[in-house]
């Protein structure tokens, strides 16, 4: 977690605090409160991806609230949204993840919220005062990509109906030149197995771009990387704004050759390199 003190002249600078987990899991965290004297904005960043963190999230505002004068505006930059993928109960029994962590961020009533790539549309509906950094926007920091999709050398493959907007986004954005090829995946509800992708457009010869939010494990690229060598695709490149990659990047060794990813979910240095695979991280 980095936190950015903001004084009247404009500029910004990090605070240093100190913070441990005591040995039975608890969460410290300490401000010097000199660090404040001249704050007119406090502005918080953190890749919120597991729930010490969380913890740690809460305790921290609740510091900063005690130091500052209650009209300090407390900003919140989280550019991975944890649970939205959870945005609707499949199967009776379940929980509505994204809506409860929608409700814990506005619970801590943040001034602003700035999120990346929402999943879908039900996060930024459920958080108060958000803003939704655009993939199309976070796509334009990576000149390499940029070009060759003005140029026309790469085709878009939308994975599934949830990034077909965003990904027809992506080619206006770039007067309509690349080509957009929609994919569909369906999934057992229950278990989350993908039974079936198929493509519905010709990508013989062509170097593709799979353009998506998150890759975790890697199933849905892997499906659609096997689905689009089948059908003759030369380079396969994935885009993707949430790298987590749990799976590691081996696993898509022989179907994709490039991935282009944000560091939102992990700093740059925590990504696992693979010899096959050239990997590009858009650092924000
Ligand atoms: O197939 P993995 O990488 O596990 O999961 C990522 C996919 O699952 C969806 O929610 C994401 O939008 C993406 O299409």
């Amino acid at each position: 977690m980095k936190i950015f003190s903001y004084n009247s002249t404009g500029s910004k600078s990090l605070v240093d605090y100190d913070h441990f987990t005591f040995s039975g899991g608890e969460e410290h965290v300490r401000f010097n409160t000199a660090n404040f004297s001249d704050s007119i904005k406090i502005e918080i960043f953190e890749r919120l991806t597991n729930s010490s963190k969380m913890v740690r999230l809460m305790i921290a505002v609740d510091a900063l609230k005690r130091l500052t004068d209650e009209s300090t505006p407390i900003e919140l930059v989280i550019p991975y949204f944890p649970y939205a993928r959870q945005d609707r109960v499949c199967v009776e029994g379940e929980a509505l993840g994204a809506a409860v962590m929608a409700s814990f961020i506005n619970s801590l009533h943040f001034s602003k919220v700035t999120i990346w790539d929402a999943h879908s549309d039900v996060s930024p509906a459920l958080i108060n005062r958000v803003t939704n950094v655009e993939q199309i926007t976070l796509l334009g920091r990576c000149e390499e990509l940029s070009q060759r999709l003005a140029k026309g050398e790469l085709t878009l493959i939308s994975p599934d109906a949830g990034a077909s907007k965003k990904t027809i986004k992506i080619s206006e954005k770039f007067d309509g030149v690349p080509e957009v090829i929609q994919a569909q995946k369906v999934r057992n509800l229950k278990t989350g197995e993908i039974i079936k992708t198929e493509i519905i457009g010709n990508v013989k010869g062509k170097n593709v771009l799979i353009a998506d939010d998150i890759c975790d494990g890697g199933r849905t690229f892997i499906e659609l990387a096997k689905v689009l060598k089948s059908n003759g695709a030369a380079e396969v490149s994935l885009f993707i704004t949430h790298g987590i990659f749990s799976k590691g990047l081996d696993v898509f060794e022989g179907l994709i050759e490039r991935i282009y990813t944000t560091d939102s979910f992990k700093p740059a240095n925590e990504f696992k390199n693979s010899n096959a695979i050239s990997l590009q991280i858009i650092e924000m």
